[in-house]
């Protein structure tokens, strides 16, 4: 029988290897991995957003800069332990990858033996694991520290983790993790509903941007919502969600550094320009200096004045009519729009008026009274109005709404009342709609498609999300496009840059089905475009191997083609007219307003 070496001499050590016993693991055995399917881990990633988000803005950067050097990574595990992201040294996580500490693997004590981040779950408590203290042989290469992360009412949400080669990590290691965690927990006081109100104390005013100070969040009357344990010690534990925070300041005026006898604070108002931002993905540049404040673009100018423009126009209530090619992310702005404004709490009822039978748009916008017709819900319908009362209702290929509809939904806008079909009262409600179109309103209504006065009364700031092919940020957008989809693989430099010169007609869906379909197919880091089934490759790629990118670029290469023909041919108008499948007016034409003179015309 084979004997597991000494139990350590720390005690919450001991107990740990204990338990690895129990759970019936042996030192020297590798134990066998459990690792999610990869569709689970995607639903996983998809549910840990925005803790993702907070790690990379507000840990990440701490990490790179005490371990870019060293053989690290840093680990983010939901509460049972399963990896949900890593970032770091792309070599050392091939290592790593040996005794399975990557995405979708559960590390939990009793699976994988004494390790940081399971034995940190069970501590409730930072622990570091170093070297030979790992209960299983195989992972004394490693040492890892790891802090669990706590919602701001207190559950365990999550762990992080920074595992290293062996030497790397010393003592200061576990207060570097634990204030990698007090970031994020500060910062994830900014995503309570709600929040209004974020009050940093301390008992210097020196740590009130420290990261270490005590921060509590209120609603907009001052009700205290939530606290991080640094101001619960500050407050000496005085407050309690619901207690009034002007019980324990003198003053709720913004952004002044002010002191009570026992401490110094700051009252701020809560950024809630936070949501869902798209993950800062491992293989994405490092963040502009400027961060964008649209979380839907990576620094294109044209989406970041269209959504600043927004945000405003809806605050004020004012109409907005979203234009934009099919696939550019109109919903998306939508959903985004309505997660920043002060309506996020009340709902978002979307519908495209363009997928809906035409005899029933009515009934699904304005509802029905029981009986209103054959084939109805014998119930009655309250209508898509109804169900976004004090919301937004987003009406997506507006252009489609017949012209019968159009009039009633004018009378809708213009009271604030909803009348379902048959029935014999009315409804009264506060909605605020956005349209979408990808046809041309203004048009229509010249052309009496579109009521003029619907119009006028939708119209308020028009925008226009652009084409992806102009886009500035095309080839972070994939990136992170990419990132969302991929497990850990990574696009090559050579692949992204044909990538971002391709025109994407159906822009970012299409982008969106190409990255999912790379991902799934390519499980290979660095993937090249040879790597790619056919049909992407030849998507990417142009006759002559170069690539099309617009109308202008794709004249630069006819030209340039047409220039090489005649250069080939001697200048022969015959034989490159044979070769490039054009008639010799066409070749002459070009030449002549490219100002190039054939033999025949030189002579
Ligand atoms: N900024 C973004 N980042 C990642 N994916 C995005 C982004 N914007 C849109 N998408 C994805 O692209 C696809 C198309 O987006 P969306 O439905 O918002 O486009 P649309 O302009 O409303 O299209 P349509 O005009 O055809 O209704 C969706 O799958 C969406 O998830």
């Amino acid at each position: 029988m084979l004997v597991n070496p000494t139990p350590p001499q720390k005690a919450w050590l001991r107990d740990s290897w204990k338990r690895s016993i129990q759970a019936g693991l042996n030192s020297r055995t590798q134990p066998e991995d459990h690792r999610l399917p990869r569709n689970e881990v995607t639903e996983r990633v998809d549910q840990h957003q925005t803790l993702i988000q907070v790690v990379e803005e507000h840990a990440y950067p701490l990490f790179c800069q005490i371990f870019s050097r060293t053989d690290s990574r840093l680990i983010l595990a939901d509460t049972k332990g399963i990896i949900i992201k890593t970032w770091g040294q792309k070599r050392f996580r091939e290592k790593l990858t040996e005794i399975a500490l990557d995405q979708g693997v559960y590390w939990d004590e009793g699976l994988k033996g004494t390790n940081a981040i399971g034995t940190a779950i069970v501590e409730k408590r930072p622990v570091s694991v170093i070297g030979g203290e790992h209960f299983i042989r195989h992972h004394h290469f490693i040492s890892c520290t790891a802090s669990p992360i706590f919602s701001p009412t207190g559950e365990l949400i999550g762990v992080l983790d920074v595992t290293s080669e062996y030497q790397a990590h010393n003592d200061a290691t576990q207060v570097l993790i634990q204030n990698m965690v007090q970031n994020i927990e500060s910062e994830l006081l900014n995503f309570i509903p709600d929040a209004a109100l974020k009050i940093k104390l301390g008992h210097d005013s020196s740590v009130l941007d420290s990261g270490w100070q005590g921060i509590v969040v209120t609603d907009k009357n001052g009700q205290v919502l939530a606290q991080n344990a640094i101001a619960a010690s500050v407050l000496a534990n005085q407050l309690q969600p619901g207690d009034a925070i002007e019980s324990v300041l003198d003053s709720l005026a913004l952004n002044r550094v002010r002191k009570t006898e026992q401490f110094y604070y700051q009252v701020e108002s809560v950024n809630r320009h936070h949501s869902n931002k798209p993950s800062l993905a491992k293989n994405m540049p490092v963040k502009s200096e400027q961060q964008p404040s649209c979380p839907l673009h990576q620094g294109d100018p044209v989406v970041e004045q269209a959504w600043k423009q927004a945000i405003t126009v809806m605050d004020k209530r004012i109409g907005l009519v979203i234009s934009g090619e099919t696939g550019t992310g109109k919903n998306e702005f939508v959903k985004a729009l309505h997660r920043q404004s002060v309506l996020s709490d009340n709902p978002l009822i979307s519908i495209n008026c363009g997928a809906l039978p035409k005899d029933l748009i009515e009934a699904e916008l304005f509802g029905y009274a029981p009986g209103a017709f054959t084939g109805a819900n014998p119930k009655g319908f309250e209508g898509r109005f109804r169900q976004a009362d004090g919301g937004i209702l987003f009406l997506d290929e507006i252009a489609d709404l017949p012209l019968s509809a159009q009039s009633r939904l004018l009378h809708v806008l213009q009271e604030k009342v909803v009348a379902p079909i048959g029935a014999t009262r009315s409804y009264p409600v506060d909605v605020y709609v956005i349209v979408a179109s990808h046809k041309n309103l203004k048009e229509m209504v010249a052309q009496g498609e579109f009521r003029e006065d619907l119009w006028y009364r939708l119209e308020g700031l028009s925008i226009t999300l652009p084409s992806v092919r102009y886009r500035q940020d095309l080839e972070a957008l994939i990136r992170s496009i990419f990132a969302q989809h991929a497990n850990q693989q990574t696009l090559s430099d050579s692949l992204l840059e044909k990538m971002t010169h391709y025109p994407w007609p159906g822009n970012i869906r299409e982008i969106d089905s190409t990255c999912r379909l790379i991902a799934a197919l390519c499980d290979i880091d660095n993937i090249q475009l040879t790597d790619l089934p056919d049909n992407i490759q030849e998507k990417f790629c142009s006759l002559d191997g170069r690539v099309t990118t617009s109308v202008h670029d794709l004249q630069a290469t006819l030209e340039a083609k047409l220039i090489q023909t005649m250069q080939a041919t001697n200048g022969n108008v015959s034989l490159a007219s044979r070769l490039l499948g054009v008639s010799r007016n066409t070749i002459y034409r070009k030449l002549n307003k490219l100002g190039i003179k054939t033999t025949k015309q030189q002579s």
